[in-house]
Order: structure tokens, then sequence, then C-alpha cells
């Protein structure tokens, strides 16, 4: 469409204009020759398409202006094909001059002699007044382009507002909602018609929009809990004031809900600390049985108990379940039961609303639970729950809600738990220190990790990785151990597990001066507790000492089935009775309980 086209209205009314002052025909036609206004006779060929060889050719090609007072006989109409019979008696034409481009040319017209007259006395005038009739068509244009990038600027905005995900809403300086996108429509139940013009603390009670407009103030990342239609929304809301020349305008507020925001952190936690049980290390047949475990705690979406020593991995377990399961784009959220104090425990497990108590942040604050929604809470060291927290924990197994502290109105979550202790919860439950219908809730699905010294099969592959993995932190050329420190690794019993052996690796890579880890590095705590060392104090190996090798031992050789124990019993020449309470009395009872969790004897 051509610019004149654009402004045809614009244009008819200045054609009009024109006639009815000077009392000629007018007719403007735009750069392609298409008639896009006219008068008297003119009116009925609006939009008629004229001759390439026409007079107004010539103007739109030269940008000059012509008069004709005997038309037909004109040098500009020698090549006009109706030049015998034309009707006209006179022109004045005048070219539209838009951004250096002739653009159209308006044309004043006698028909009559009386007309003509008028034309020839006043024609140096009305070249003047033309011409200035075609600026203000040009002007006109100008601003219809101004127009058109205004209304492309604005789809262009309100396409990329509609497109965000967070819910955006702009208010005026008295706090009544002007404008807001269609994340934030559907995220407060709102249509347009219904917000605008309301205040914008009725959708987002609690909000400072006052402090914002007057003083300036931003709020960031503030939580706002409302109930909207039946549906309970939490969302984390940001507000900037918005001024024009220094003058408070309004506020702006941007809502993201918490769902999403813990999607986003769930995302990018999870690509930072996935962790999948092919990351454990080890090759040993228990670590195998153990992983075997997992995987199939993985598979299913039950409450995991994970005992085991410190420093066995535990954690890394509770990971690889979770990563390894249908949550897995879920959130995995971590909290260490004994590392906090019990009066803050429970705000941090279940969150608190404001006001709920002195120093209460305003908003409320949601708590573990709510943040692992959809995905798990891996509880650890929940040996270290008082008994009180105990009990609100078994609600939340039992009735799967939530209740935040000071909060009136519980809600459901879906979460699931894994749980870890190092403590012995059998006999915590035995002397009260442990609920036993929690212990049963939890419980579900047990999965014992075997202590480092009885799975010295691994020892090798783990040194070798952490050799390589500081070697390279380091910058150091060191690439393996020597066998008499190797040997002396072996003999020790990591009572920290692989946390200290990966510990004690640092140093070694460290404080090593040649290529290879020798054992005059090895510090002298563990020197002098290998059990070598022992047996070569006392000079006999204690018979408890030598049955574990020898349960172990046998244990590696057949195997973890049932078929495999009664194997170990047969060799050993003891009954399975005694091979469980052996086991159990040595300190073993990982390993049984991981080989046979699902196919216990009858004892
Ligand atoms: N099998 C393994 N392979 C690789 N690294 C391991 C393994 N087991 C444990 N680790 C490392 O040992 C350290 C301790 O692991 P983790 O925290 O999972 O143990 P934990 O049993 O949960 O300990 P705690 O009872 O003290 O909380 C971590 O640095 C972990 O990376």
């Amino acid at each position: 469409m051509s610019q004149l086209k654009q402004i045809e209205q614009s244009a008819q009314h200045v054609a009009e204009a024109i006639a009815s002052v000077l009392g000629v025909e007018v007719t403007i036609v735009d750069d392609s020759l298409l008639r896009i206004a006219g008068t008297g006779r003119y009116l009925e060929t609006i939009g008629a398409q004229l001759a390439i060889d026409s007079v107004f050719a010539q103007v739109l090609r030269s940008k000059r202006g012509f008069i004709i007072t005997d038309p037909g006989k004109h040098n500009v109409c020698v090549t006009c094909q109706i030049r015998e019979s034309c009707p006209e008696q006179a022109q004045v034409c005048c070219p539209i001059i838009f951004e250096e481009a002739a653009i159209g040319v308006i044309a004043l017209i006698a028909f009559t002699a009386k007309q003509r007259q008028t034309l020839l006395e006043q024609q140096q005038d009305l070249f003047g007044f033309i011409d200035r009739m075609a600026e203000l068509l040009a002007s006109k244009i100008a601003e219809q382009e101004n127009l058109n990038r205004l209304q492309v600027a604005k789809n262009q905005l309100e396409t990329v507002l509609n497109t965000v995900q967070e819910g955006i809403i702009a208010a005026d300086q008295f706090g009544r909602i002007v404008r807001l996108n269609t994340a934030a429509k559907k995220m407060l139940g709102v249509s347009a018609a219904q917000a605008i013009g309301t205040s914008l603390t009725s959708l987002l009670p609690g909000l400072e929009v006052e402090a914002v407009i007057d003083a300036g103030r931003e709020i960031s990342n503030r939580e706002i809990t409302r109930n909207v239609n039946g549906r309970r929304l939490h969302c984390m809301v940001t507000a900037k004031p918005w001024s024009e020349g220094g003058l408070a305008c309004g506020i702006v507020a941007t809502l993201r809900e918490m769902a999403e925001v813990r999607k986003f952190v769930s995302q990018l936690s999870s690509q930072t600390f996935h962790y999948t049980l092919d990351m454990i290390l080890g090759d040993s047949q228990l670590l195998r049985a153990t992983k075997d475990s997992a995987a199939k705690a993985a598979d299913s979406n039950t409450t995991v108990l994970i005992q085991g020593e410190s420093g066995t991995g535990k954690e890394l377990f509770a990971r690889a379940i979770h990563y390894g399961g249908e949550r897995k784009y879920k959130p995995f959220i971590a909290i260490n039961c004994a590392a906090i104090p019990e009066a803050l425990l429970e705000s941090e497990l279940f969150g608190y609303e404001e006001g709920a108590f002195t120093g209460a942040r305003r908003g409320g604050k949601p708590g573990k639970f709510e943040l692992a929604d959809g995905g798990t809470i891996f509880l650890d060291e929940i040996g270290d729950m008082s008994l009180s927290l105990q009990a609100k924990l078994l609600r939340v197994l039992q009735e799967r809600r939530i209740e935040r502290v000071g909060g009136l109105d519980g809600f459901r979550v879906d979460v699931r738990i894994i749980g870890a202790t190092h403590k012995d919860i059998d006999i915590m439950v035995k002397n009260g220190e442990f609920r036993e219908d929690l212990y049963y809730r939890i419980n579900v699905f047990p999965l014992y990790i075997p202590a480092l010294r009885y799975r010295q099969d691994d020892l090798p592959l783990l040194i070798q990785t952490f050799i390589t993995k500081y070697a390279s932190a380091l910058s150091k050329e060191i690439s393996a151990i020597d066998a008499d420190a190797f040997q002396t690794l072996q003999s020790y019993q990591w009572p920290g597990n692989v946390r200290e052996l990966e510990n004690t690796i640092e140093y070694l890579v460290n404080i090593e001066t040649g290529n290879t880890i020798s054992k005059r590095s090895i510090p002298a705590r563990i020197k002098e507790k290998t059990a070598t060392a022992h047996n070569k104090l006392t000079g006999v190996v204690p018979l408890a000492e030598l049955e574990r090798t020898a349960i172990n031992s046998a244990l590696e050789r057949f195997g973890p089935s049932a078929e495999g124990k009664n194997k170990v019993a047969q060799a050993l020449g003891i009954s399975k009775a005694t091979l469980y309470r052996k086991l159990k009395e040595y300190n073993c009872i990982s390993q049984i309980e991981t080989l046979s969790q699902f196919e216990k004897p009858k004892q």
C-alpha cells in the first residue's frame, strides 16, 4: 500500500478543502498513478489507475510542478493519448515530496472558462498554496509512519510481555492497575476488565505499594501467598518504581510462581549435583549388592531409610535414588537434622507464616517440605530428631499434608522421604529414643551401606580415583601409590570410611614430593592403627578378627543370594542363625541386611 493510500481520508479532506476555497477541481494521485482523492468529476474515479504516459507520471519523474495553460498543446502533453480530446482548460500540478522522493501529485484543474481564469490570474500564489498543501500531506504521512512504527513496537512489546512466564502488572501513581500481561491474569485468576482500575494491593495483599511509589523503594523477591478461586497461589514478587522525568508515575510488579522458581532451581541443581549410581565408586560384591538394592528403591516411590557409618556415602546413595527415579526433574532438598538447633528445625522443615514469631520474615517462609514438593526430601541424621518433632513428621507421613508454623490451614505436599542415620536405630527404638510407629513408616525400604573396611576390594579403585582427582586439582605429577603404602592403607580400619580415605589421599597428594605416593608420607596415626601393627604388637590375631575376615571373604565368594548365604554357613560349618548372629555381633549387620533385606531367614 502506498504511503498516500494510507492517509487517503486526509488526502480527500485536503482535496475538498482546496476545491471549496478556490472553486476548481482537485485530484491527488500516488506514486503508482492510482487516484487517491478527487473532487467534482474525479470523485467517481477515485481508485482508478491512470495511464503511464499521463502528465502526472512526468511530474513524478521530474519532481517538478507545472502550469498548463493550454492542455493538449503544452510539451508535457505530447505523450498523452487523450491530448486531442482533453476536456481540461488549465491545470496546476505539484509533486508531493516525502524524504526526498516524489510520492504523489496534487493537481488543480479548470474545466470551465471561469475556473481557468481563476487559475491563470492567481497562478503564482496558487503554486505556493498547493506546495504547502503537498507539505501538509507529507507531514501527515510522516505522522502515519510514526504511528505505524509505534504500533509495530507496541505489538512486539505486547507479544513479548504475553510470552514471558512471569506475571507483569503496571499500576499508576495511585497504585491502580493500568495494564497486566496474560501470565499475571492467569496466576491471579482475573480478566483485564476485572483487574484494570482496581488497586494493586487487592490482588497482591501486603505489598507496600506506597513505599515503592513515594519513596522509590524497590521490593525484591517477596513471597506472597493467597487463595485464588480456591487454589493456593504462592508467588515471588519483585516491585520497582516507575518514573518519568524524575516524577513518580507508578509501579511495575513482576510475579513468579514459586513452583516455577523451584523447578528452575531444581533443574539448575540437577545439572550441578546430578548423581547416579554409576558415579558411586566401588565394584566389590557388597557394594554391587547395595547398588542393586538402591536401583530397586529408585524404581519405586517408597520411603527409604539409609543406614551406615559416617562417610560411607549415604547422601550419595540418597541423591542417586532420587535422580534414578521418576522424580529426577523435581527438587532434591537435603537437610541435616543434627546440624540445626531443635527450636529452628520445625520451621526449617515446615516453614512459617508471617508474624508466627518475633523476627519472622515478612510474607513468611516456605519449609524444606514445601520446597521439595513433587520431589524428594533427604532427612540426614534423622536419628537426631527430637521426639516431639518425630510426632510431627509422623503426621506428615500419614496425612501427606504440612502446616506452616503459625499457619491456620495445612496443605498437601507430594514429597518422597529418604531418611539416613549412622546411629543404630533399632536400639534407639528399644530405648524409646525413636518412635516405633515412625520407624515403621520410615523404614519401608531399608538400605544399609557397608563400611569401607568390609569391602576392601573397593580400595584400589577409590585410591586411584582420588589420586587422579587431587593430582589434577593440585597440578601435581602423581599417578600411583607404591605397594608398601597401599598395604598400609589396606590394613587400616577406616573408621571415617570413604570420606576419611578421600581426605587422606588429598593430604598425601599434597605433601608427596615424588611421582608415587610412598609409605613415608602416610600419617603416623594411620600407620600406628593398622591391623598388622596391632597383630605385630600382640603377636596374635584376635579370634573375632579371624571370624570377621572369614565371614567377609566367604560372603564375597558365595555372593549375597539366599543360596550364597547357605553356602557361607555350610562352608564355615555354622548354622544360618549363627551366621546372622555373628554378622550382627561383628558389626556386619550392614552387609547381611543389604544382602537379604527381602528374604530374611526365619531364625
Ligand atoms: N562410593 C563412593 N564413591 C565416591 N565417593 C564417595 C563414595 N562414598 C562416599 N564418597 C565421598 O565421601 C564423602 C562422604 O559421603 P556422604 O556425605 O555421602 O557420606 P554420609 O554417609 O552421608 O556421611 P555422614 O553420615 O557423615 O553424613 C563425600 O565426599 C563423597 O563424595
